[in-house]
């Protein structure tokens, strides 16, 4: 899985800074820290100031030295951390010293995937200390924070622990007469898998709304062209982004920017105006639409109120109508001028003005996405993890016919299969490659 070499990397960001840290792992960790600050002995987990020297017994720096004896380090190898001046010098000549010695350079992700295969950490902490350090808001670092403390572990094990007993029951009904177990045994199995069931379902179905929270909820503005969607944009940027001008159709596609609102960092979508003026176009235009508010987590339905409502605003209308689970929020812009839009229709609404103030619908956003993140909800954070909960599921509601029906090796080969696919996401032993690619996309120095 790994080979046994003593590894060597900055653990800190390349760049001007007080402090960097250069961290060793493997056997020959702790006599290399000692060649290269001339002391005989570390004590584990105590800091020692020490100067450190080069081959030629010149001073390189006075840093601070942490031994962590194995197995009681984040690798469970033998660690040394140098805490080192900061700056981009220092820390590169430390590891240039220490390569002298034996080490090599660790590849991306290499501390991490040691500390998995020694069982210091299983996937889901790995994956939360990996998307830690990309995280750019508070709120997905204390999401992250609670897998880090093993909260999907525990989610795992627990429907683990359930399918071992149904299997564990199935095996001994098939093979021993059914007067040796409870008689309501099966009726405790099928109430356990439709627990499950909802336990799994109502996992995806938070994960999926709240998979903004690592990656940006995404909000798309969308209406017939000229409403002012691309000056809605500028606005929530805070300055101009996309080209604006009354010529309808000045976006001919998508523009996707980043910005913070509250404590949230959202993706905002321009799109391109819904237009009706030929079949062909009406429809490739609309479907366009259908698909950015199938990805969105917030529309924001733009409508011009100096304008009557017509058939094209009608055919947004009608849109929101077959989304009613989406949250859509109606805006009704260009207030400034004379209002002529009929809000008979409207269910509620807000009413701004691009060139003015835009504050009511930001405070709307930005309560919807409070709303969304402030929950007890278990949130699953990758692809990978939403993949294994779907395929459980997808097995296990195939074990609830042949347990119907009593067909015991059918309902154990389905529960089988579960059990593998709910394990794997915290240790998947049969695949190397995949943890190759999951660890390869670690930051240097992990
Ligand atoms: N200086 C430093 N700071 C750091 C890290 C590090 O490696 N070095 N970390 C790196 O990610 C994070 C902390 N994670 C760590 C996790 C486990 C152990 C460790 O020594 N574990 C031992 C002892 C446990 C204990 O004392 O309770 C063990 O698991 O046996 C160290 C750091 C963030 N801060
Ligand atoms: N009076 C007034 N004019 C506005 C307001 N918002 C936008 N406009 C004007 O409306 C016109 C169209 O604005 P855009 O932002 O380009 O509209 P759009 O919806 O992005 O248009 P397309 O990209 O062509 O679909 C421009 O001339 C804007 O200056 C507003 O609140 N009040
Ligand atoms: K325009
Ligand atoms: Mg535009």
């Amino acid at each position: 899985m790994f080979d046994d070499a003593t590894i060597v990397a900055i653990a800190t960001a390349n760049g001007i800074g007080s402090i960097s840290i250069v961290r060793i792992s493997g056997v020959n960790a702790l006599e290399i820290a000692k060649k290269i600050s001339k002391k005989n002995t570390f004590q584990p987990r105590l800091a020692t100031l020490s100067y450190i020297y080069d081959e030629n017994n010149e001073t390189i720096d006075e840093a601070i030295v942490l031994y962590f004896k194995a197995p009681f380090s984040f690798t469970g190898e033998d660690v040394v951390e140098f805490q080192c001046h900061g700056g981009v010098a220092i820390a590169n000549i430390i590891v240039d010293e220490v390569l002298k010695y034996g080490a090599r350079l660790a590849n991306p992700g290499e501390f991490s995937k040691r500390a998995f295969f020694n069982n210091k950490i299983d996937l889901t902490k790995a994956e939360a200390i990996s998307k830690i350090i990309e995280a750019r808001s508070a709120d997905a670092v204390k999401l992250l924070a609670r897998q880090l403390k093993g909260e999907l572990t525990n989610f795992v094990n627990e429907i683990r622990e359930d399918l071992l007993f149904m299997l564990a029951y199935t095996e001994v009904s098939i093979d021993y007469a059914e007067e040796d177990l409870p008689s309501d045994i099966f009726d405790q199995i099928e109430n356990k898998i439709q627990k499950i069931i909802l336990k799994l379902s109502n996992t995806l179905e938070a994960s999926r709304r709240r998979e903004g929270m690592i990656e940006g909820f995404k909000v798309a503005i969308i209406g017939k062209p000229n409403v002012g969607k691309s000056s809605l944009l500028n606005k929530l940027l805070n300055y101009d982004r996309a080209i604006i001008s009354d010529i309808a159709g000045t976006t001919r596609d998508t523009i996707e920017e980043s910005v913070r609102i509250g404590t949230h960092i959202i993706k905002i979508v321009d799109t391109a105006g819904i237009r009706t003026a030929s079949d062909i176009i009406e429809k490739i235009g609309i479907e366009k639409s259908i698909q950015t508010i199938n990805e969105a987590d917030i529309v924001i339905a733009l409508f011009d109120n100096s304008k009557i409502c017509d058939d094209e605003d009608k055919k947004i209308l009608e849109l929101i109508n077959e989304n009613l689970n989406k949250e859509i929020i109606k805006v009704l812009n260009k207030s400034d001028l004379e209002n002529k839009f009929d809000k008979s229709n409207l269910m509620d609404f807000i009413e701004l003005s691009t060139k003015e103030d835009i504050n009511p619908l930001i405070k709307k956003v930005e309560n919807f996405l409070d709303s969304n993140t402030h929950s007890d909800e278990m949130t699953l954070i990758s692809k990978r993890q939403v993949t294994s909960v779907e395929d459980t599921l997808y097995n296990i509601n195939l074990a609830k016919e042949p347990l119907v029906s009593g067909e015991l090796e059918f309902f154990a080969h389905f529960i089988t299969e579960a059990l593998g696919n709910i394990s794997s996401i915290t240790r998947p032993y049969e695949n190397d490659e995949m943890l190759d690619v999951m660890f390869g996309e670690f930051c240097l120095g992990k």
